[in-house]
């Protein structure tokens, strides 16, 4: 599993995610302005095979197996084996079926034509170095079941290295669940623009490393279909060139924001100050931070440049409340929720009465999920952010069924209060009111651990302050999940936490040009 992408997503193509729906209708425009499928199969094979040759050179991959399904995929998959083959690799087929698609059914005949050896029994791959999975693409209709099944499974076992093409086979290309099973792949070779159910975190043990291959779909076509705001898509790099890096030189501090963070407790001391150190590093003009009258000396001593305001404590060393003359009004970004404790909902309370932008994690979230409060969000005028993890979100939302769509389950909660929904994950989903969902294509499991949170908390209060809410909520989560990427990437997969992730959000936004 890569910590850090070797080489990302063509960002040049469209970072629009889509379901099978809507590839089938852009496909269509495009077949039914001229361009035969034949062609397109064609130029797919041809892309697919220079794609193949990079990442396995004959010399190291002399020998594969290609297994050739009944529908357009398994085609996608003769033009490969062919065109591999007439490169000198060694190549058989696998195809149990009795029936094929035209098109396919003709490049069967034409690779056996070939000479290309043809077998029913998976086994007889046995000795392949490589595999490439043409069974089935976005036309999966059911589960597989017996010997397909089985031959899935048998391939599995071996833990050959397996290309899939446009999709795992047994993959459902909108959920990304498994449809009774599912080849394993070490790269999937996506075609023409990404599915959603590639997109989702219960699918990324079966896709391993997604690229996307340019089949020259036309933008008109895209466009056509999705619309100008398209419904689902990626956050990518261009994301650093929305950060506010450019200032007035006649700036001063009050121009430049006046974020809040609330939180912290004798039981959780760290959460706050991780969320401080990362929201000071956004450059935000001045960095409130309310916490219990006993945590002020620690904030101070980590973060002096923030104004650090006690707060009167519960018994148990959480905040009991809000200082009666704290004006909200002051803030243009409060984050509310690391360490927080639901011993005092009232200070939720206060927040939500406020007209401030409000970003609630953690307790903060637990607090709103209790009584009418998240029915009555609503109702709330100014934005509102909800940053929930999986258990979280199931607490918040027990009637969504995230598991098997997380983006869409974001999407629906996001229209359901009214407010913006960042479920968290492998692939962190950003739904808003309006219906537009945001995936973050590129994550590291070195920040599955506490305190990751904490630092994304404190990257969209500072940023809240001094940008749009929702450009800095998309701007927050690449900005933390690339830091975490670099942060890996020169300490190993073990070696990010939440402290030094605070240490690698400028070398992250530097190693970025800037225009
Ligand atoms: N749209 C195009 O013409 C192009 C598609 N591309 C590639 O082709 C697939 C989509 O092709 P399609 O034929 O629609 O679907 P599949 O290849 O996935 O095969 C579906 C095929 O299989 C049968 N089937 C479905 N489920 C099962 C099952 N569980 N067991 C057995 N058989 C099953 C179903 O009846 C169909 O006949 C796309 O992913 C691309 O790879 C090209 O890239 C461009 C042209
Ligand atoms: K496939």
């Amino acid at each position: 599993m890569p910590v850090y992408p070797s080489d990302p997503y063509p960002y040049d193509l469209p970072p629009y995610i889509v379901t099978t729906e809507e590839m089938r209708q852009i496909e269509g425009r495009v077949f039914r302005a001229g361009m035969p499928i034949a062609a397109l199969m064609e130029k797919v094979g041809q892309l697919l095979s220079q794609r193949i040759q990079e990442l396995w050179p004959q010399n190291r991959y002399p020998q594969l197996g290609v297994l050739v399904g009944p529908g357009h995929n398994g085609g996608d998959a003769l033009v490969v084996a062919r065109e591999l083959m007439l490169r000198g690799y060694g190549v058989i087929l696998w195809h149990p079926f009795r029936r094929a698609k035209p098109l396919t059914a003709d490049h069967l005949r034409y690779a056996q034509s070939l000479g290309i050896p043809v077998s029913p029994d998976i086994n007889d791959l046995g000795h392949c170095q490589g595999i490439i999975d043409g069974l089935f693409g976005f036309g999966l209709e059911r589960p597989l079941t017996g010997e397909v099944l089985e031959s899935v499974s048998q391939l599995n076992r071996w833990q050959k290295a397996v290309i899939s093409i446009d999709i795992p086979s047994g993959l459902d290309s909108d959920r990304g669940t498994v449809l009774g099973g599912a080849i394993k792949a070490d790269h999937t070779l996506c075609l023409g623009l990404r599915k959603l159910g590639l997109m989702q975190d219960h699918a990324l043990d079966v896709i391993g490393k997604l690229e996307l291959i340019d089949i020259g779909l036309p933008a008109k076509d895209i466009t056509a279909i999705l619309g100008d705001r398209p419904p689902v898509q990626c956050l990518t790099p261009a994301l650093w060139q929305t950060l506010p890096l450019r200032r007035s030189p006649s700036t001063h501090k009050y121009r430049q924001g006046h974020s809040l963070l609330v939180g912290g407790s004798a039981t959780y001391g760290g959460s706050i100050l991780l969320a401080a150190l990362a929201a000071r590093e956004t450059g935000v003009g001045m960095l409130s931070v309310a916490v219990p009258h006993h945590l002020k000396p620690l904030i101070l001593g980590q973060v002096p440049d923030a104004l650090v305001i006690g707060c009167p404590e519960t018994k148990n060393g959480a905040i009991a409340q809000l200082p009666g003359d704290l004006d909200l009004g002051r803030f243009q970004g409060i984050g509310c929720g690391p360490g927080l404790t639901t011993e005092t909902p009232a200070v939720v309370d206060q927040l939500l009465d406020s007209s401030c932008p409000l970003a609630l994690d953690a307790d903060g979230l637990n607090l709103l999920a209790q009584g009418d409060r998240l029915s009555q969000l609503v109702h709330r005028k100014a934005p509102t952010l909800l940053t929930p993890h999986g258990g979280e979100f199931s607490r918040l939302f027990p009637s969504l069924i995230q598991g098997a769509n997380r983006p869409l389950a974001a999407r629906q909660a996001a229209q359901e209060t009214g407010a913006m929904i960042l479920l968290k994950g492998a692939r962190t989903a950003i739904a808003n009111p309006t219906g537009q969902i945001w995936i973050n294509p590129e994550s590291t499991p070195a920040l599955a651990r506490g305190g990751s949170g904490d630092v994304l908390t404190g990257l969209l209060a500072g940023l809240w302050s001094q940008m749009e809410p929702l450009s800095a909520t998309l701007a927050a989560t690449w900005w933390h999940s690339q830091a975490g990427c670099l942060a890996a990437q020169e300490n190993t997969v073990l070696g990010v936490n939440a402290w030094r992730l605070t240490n690698y959000l400028i070398p992250a936004l530097r190693s970025h040009p800037i225009d």
